[in-house]
C-alpha cells in the first residue's frame, strides 16, 4: 500500500494514559502539531473507532493494541509505548502490517528499584500495619516480626536493568543478594546467581520480582512455589499481575505463611482512577497495594515522554528503527537534498533485486540504500534524487511481496 505525503499538521498522533507533557511539547517542537492528549485508557470499542484515522498512537501499561484495534487502523505509522514493558501491544499483529512499535526500556528502572527497596524495608518491620492500626488510634509498639534488612536474603527473580539496578541499592543497605535468571549472568557487587527458581525460593528472606509477561512467567509464583518459601519471608511484585496467583499469596498471607507483600501490579486492573480497584488482597494486614506506580515518578515520567516521542518523530521524519521492539533496525543519516523511500516487505527471496529491477527500469538512481530484515519482514530505505521521490514512490508500490511504502521528502519530512 502506497502512501502519499502528508503534511505534518495533518499526522494524527494520539497520546492516551497520561503520558507526560514532556511528549507533548517535543512533538510540538518537532512540527507535529495534531495531537490528541488523553488522561486515560479507552474501552476497545472507543480505541477502534478513534484509532481509524490516527497516524501515531502513545500507550502506558493499560491500553490493548490487538488484532482487532490494529485491524481498524489503516493509517498506523508506528506506536509508541511509553514505558518497559510491550506485552499489551499484539507485536505480531502490529508487524505483520510494517508497524514498528517503540518503548522506553531504560527511563523507569530506577523508579522501580527504589520502591521495591523502600518496600522491602518497611515490609521487614511491619510498617503497612502498625501504620494502619495507629490511623484507626492503636499503638502496635512491639519489636515481634520486625527486622533489619541488614544480612537478610533479597532474592531477585529476573536479573535484568530493574533487578540489576535493585541488587546495587539492596546490597548498599546491607542485603545478602541472590537472584535467578534464565539467562547466565555476572552479578552486580557480590550478588550471586543460584541454579533454580527453587533454590531461591527456599534461601530468600525477601522474594522480589523483575520479569517480563512472557508465557513461561504467566503464573511462574503459584501456591506450590509459595509454599517452597520460607516462612515469615516476603513476596514482592512490581513485574506484572500475570506473574503471581492472586488467590495462593491471599491465601499464604491470610495463614500466616508470608510475613508480608508489596503488589503493584495485578491480573486485573482498573482502567483510570474512577473504577474500583477489587483484590483478594484488599485488608490484608502487612501488605502495600499501590495502583500499577513502581514507574510513576517525575523523573521518570518526563524522561520516558522524551524518549519515545523521540523515537516516534525520528522514524517519522527520517525512518529510523533503532531500539524498535519487533522491527529490523535501521540507523539512517539525514537525506537533505534526497527523497527517501521506506519500504517493508514480507521477507522473501527475491523482493531487492525486484526492488532495484524496477528502479533501474525506471532510470531511477539509487544514492543510497540500507536493508534489515527480521524472519518476517524486510526493511529497505533507499534514498533517490528529489526529482525521483513521486516516481519511485508508485514503482516500488508494485513489487510483489511489499507490505507497506511511503516517501520522506528532504526538508519538510512528512508522513502519509
Ligand atoms: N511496576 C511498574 O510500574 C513497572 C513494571 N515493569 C515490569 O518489569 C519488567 C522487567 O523490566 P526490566 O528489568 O527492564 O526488563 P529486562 O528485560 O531488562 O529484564 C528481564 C529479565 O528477566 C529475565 N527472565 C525472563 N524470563 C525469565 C524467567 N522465566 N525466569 C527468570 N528470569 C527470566 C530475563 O532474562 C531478563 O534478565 C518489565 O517487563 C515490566 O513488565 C517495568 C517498569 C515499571
Ligand atoms: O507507567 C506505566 O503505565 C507502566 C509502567 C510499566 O509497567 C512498564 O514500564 O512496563
Amino acid at each position: 500500500m502506497a502512501k502519499t505525503s502528508l503534511d505534518k499538521s495533518k499526522i494524527k498522533i494520539l497520546l492516551l494514559e497520561g503520558v507526560h507533557q514532556s511528549a507533548v511539547d517535543n512533538f510540538l517542537n518537532a512540527g507535529y502539531t495534531n495531537i490528541e492528549h488523553l488522561p486515560t485508557s479507552l474501552d476497545e470499542a472507543t480505541l477502534i473507532d478513534k484509532i481509524r484515522d490516527v497516524h501515531f498512537i502513545g500507550i502506558r501499561s493499560r491500553t490493548q493494541l490487538n488484532e482487532r484495534v490494529f485491524a481498524a487502523a489503516e493509517k498506523l505509522v508506528a506506536v509508541g509505548c511509553f514505558c518497559i514493558g510491550t506485552n499489551q501491544v499484539d507485536l505480531d499483529a502490529a508487524l505483520a502490517r510494517g508497524i514498528p512499535v517503540f518503548n522506553a526500556p531504560y527511563s523507569n528502572t530506577r523508579s522501580v528499584a527504589e520502591l521495591v527497596l523502600a518496600e522491602s524495608i518497611m515490609l521487614l518491620r511491619g510498617i503497612p500495619e502498625k501504620s494502619a492500626s495507629a490511623h484507626q488510634g492503636g499503638w502496635l509498639k512491639s519489636a515481634k516480626n520486625a527486622h533489619e534488612a541488614r544480612g537478610k536474603s533479597l532474592g531477585i527473580i529476573g536479573y535484568g536493568n530493574i533487578g540489576a539496578q535493585l541488587s546495587v541499592l539492596a546490597e548498599s543497605l546491607g542485603f545478602d543478594v541472590i537472584f535467578y535468571d534464565v539467562v547466565a549472568k555476572l552479578g552486580m557487587g557480590n550478588a550471586r546467581q543460584v541454579a533454580s527458581l527453587e533454590e531461591l525460593l527456599a534461601r530468600a528472606d525477601v522474594v522480589s520480582l523483575h520479569v517480563p509477561d512472557l508465557p513461561s512467567t504467566r503464573w511462574m509464583i503459584g501456591e506450590e512455589q509459595i509454599a517452597l518459601m520460607k516462612p515469615g519471608a516476603i513476596l514482592i511484585n512490581a513485574s506484572r499481575g500475570s506473574v503471581v496467583v492472586i488467590e495462593a499469596l491471599a491465601e499464604a498471607l491470610e495463614a500466616g505463611r508470608l510475613n508480608g507483600a508489596a503488589v503493584d501490579v495485578f491480573p486485573v486492573e482498573p482502567k483510570g482512577n474512577n473504577e474500583e480497584f477489587v483484590s483478594p488482597l484488599r485488608g490484608q494486614a502487612n501488605v502495600i497495594l499501590t495502583p500499577h506506580i513502581g514507574g510513576s515518578t517525575l523523573e521518570a515520567q518526563e524522561n520516558i515522554g522524551i524518549e519515545v516521542s523521540e523515537k516516534l518523530v525520528t522514524y517519522s521524519d527520517n525512518g529510523t528503527t533503532v531500539t524498535s521492539v519487533n522491527f529490523p533496525e535501521v540507523a539512517l543519516p539525514a537525506h537533505p537534498g534526497k527523497h527517501r523511500l521506506l519500504h517493508i516487505h514480507d521477507n522473501v527471496p527475491g523482493v531487492l533485486s525486484e526492488i532495484n529491477r524496477v528502479l533501474s527500469e525506471n532510470d531511477i538512481n539509487i544514492l543510497g540504500q540500507y536493508l534489515q530484515t527480521n524472519e518476517r519482514i524486510g526493511y529497505v530505505v533507499i534514498d533517490v534524487d528529489k526529482d525521483y521521490g513521486p516516481k519511485a514512490l508508485e514503482a516500488l508500490s508494485r513489487v510483489a511481496h511489499t507490505k507497506r511504502v511511503r516517501v520522506l521528502y528532504s526538508e519538510t519530512s512528512f508522513e502519509g
